[in-house]
C-alpha cells in the first residue's frame, strides 16, 4: 500500500542552488524490549499479554547516522540499500513525516510524497472522495481539485472504478491512483519509496514517462527502490546507503553495480527497463467487470 501526502510550503528560492540539503542527520527510534522474552517457550506462553514493565529496556536504533547530501534541482536521485539500511527513514526525515533527532533538513520548494508505509487513502472511501481529500490534504483549492481530477482518474486509467469502495482496488490499482495524485500536485520536489513496484510494465512505462516530465520542468525527484534496473533507468545520481550511513554516492550505473557486488549478487540485466519499454497492455486487458 502506498500513503500519500503533500506539504504547502514556499516557491523554490533558486539563491539556495539545492531542491533538497540534508546535513548531518542522524534518526534514532526508541524501541522497548523484553530481554526475558528471549525463549520461544516465553512468546508462546505470554502471547498477547502485557508484562509488567519490570525487566524491560529502551533500546535506541540508530537507523540513519551522520548522513549529509544535497539534491539539486531537476534532478533524479535514487537511494539503494539493504533492508534495514536507513532508506524508508531517511525519506520519511525529507518528508517532515519524522523529525530527525539531530542534523538539518532544508526542502526547497512544495514537497510531495508517495510513500509505501503510513496511512494512505481512506479504503472505505471512493476513489473520487479520495482524489478530493487528497488534494485538498496538499493544499489545493476545491476549483483547482475539480480542474485535475478528470486528468488524474483519466492518468490513472480508472474511470470505471473511479466510485467504488478503494479497498476493492487491487494494490497496482491503488498504486496508480496514489501516482497520479501526487505527481498532478504541481510538487516542486517528489518522494516516491518503492511505490513504483505495485504497478504492472503499462503503468511502470507511464510512471516513467510522468517522472521524466516533471524532471523537464525542473522537478526534482529522489526514489527508494529495490529494482536496480528501475534505478539505472530513471536516476541521474545514486545514493549506496549500508547501517544508516551513506556509503558511495555517484552515477547510478557505478554505485548500484559496487551495491551488488557487495551484496554477492551478479549484475542484474536491466529486467525493469525492459519490461518498462514493453508496452504490456492496461488494466482494461486483465480484468472483467459487469454490472449486476
Ligand atoms: N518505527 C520503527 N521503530 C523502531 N525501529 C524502526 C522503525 N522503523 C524502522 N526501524 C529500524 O530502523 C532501521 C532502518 O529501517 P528503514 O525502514 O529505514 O530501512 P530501509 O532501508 O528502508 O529497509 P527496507 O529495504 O527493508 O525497506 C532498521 O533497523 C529498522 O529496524
Amino acid at each position: 500500500m502506498s500513503s500519500l501526502s503533500a506539504s504547502e510550503a514556499a516557491p523554490p528560492d533558486p539563491d539556495l542552488g539545492y531542491a533538497i540539503r540534508v546535513k548531518d542527520v542522524r534518526v534514532d527510534y526508541r524501541t522497548i524490549v523484553d530481554p526475558r522474552a528471549n525463549t520461544l517457550r516465553h512468546s508462546l506462553t505470554h502471547l498477547g499479554r502485557r508484562g509488567g514493565s519490570g525487566g524491560r529496556a529502551v533500546r535506541l536504533i540508530h537507523a540513519v547516522r551522520g548522513v549529509s547530501f544535497d539534491v539539486e534541482h531537476g534532478s533524479v536521485l535514487g537511494i539503494v540499500g539493504a533492508n534495514g539500511a536507513g532508506k524508508s527513514t531517511i525519506m520519511r526525515a525529507i518528508a517532515g513525516i519524522l523529525p530527525p533527532s539531530s542534523g538539518e533538513i532544508v526542502v526547497n520548494g512544495r514537497i510531495s510524497t508517495l510513500l509505501a508505509l503510513g496511512v494512505g487513502f481512506n479504503g472505505q472511501l471512493s476513489g473520487r472522495d479520495n482524489v478530493v481529500l487528497g488534494g485538498l490534504a496538499a493544499g489545493l483549492s476545491r476549483r483547482q481539485v475539480a480542474e485535475r481530477f478528470e486528468q488524474i482518474t483519466a492518468w490513472a486509467e480508472l474511470e470505471e472504478f473511479i466510485d467504488m469502495p478503494m479497498k476493492s482496488y487491487s494494490s497496482g490499482m491503488y498504486g496508480r491512483l496514489a501516482f497520479a495524485v501526487s505527481t498532478h500536485l504541481d510538487p516542486d520536489v517528489l518522494l516516491i519509496d518503492e511505490a513504483l513496484s505495485t504497478g504492472d510494465a503499462h503503468f511502470r512505462r507511464k510512471s516513467y514517462d510522468k517522472m521524466q516530465e516533471l524532471v523537464a520542468q525542473a522537478r526534482t525527484i529522489v526514489i527508494v527502490s529495490h529494482g536496480i534496473g528501475a534505478i539505472r533507468e530513471m536516476c541521474d545520481d545514486c545514493i549506496w546507503m549500508h547501517k544508516g550511513e551513506l556509503v558511495r554516492r555517484g552515477k547510478p550505473d557505478e554505485v548500484t553495480a559496487e551495491y551488488l557486488e557487495f551484496q554477492g549478487v551478479p549484475p542484474e540485466p536491466a529486467k525493469a527497463r525492459d519490461e518498462a519499454a514493453g508496452d504490456l497492455g492496461g488494466l482494461d486487458d486483465a480484468m472483467v467487470m459487469e454490472d449486476v
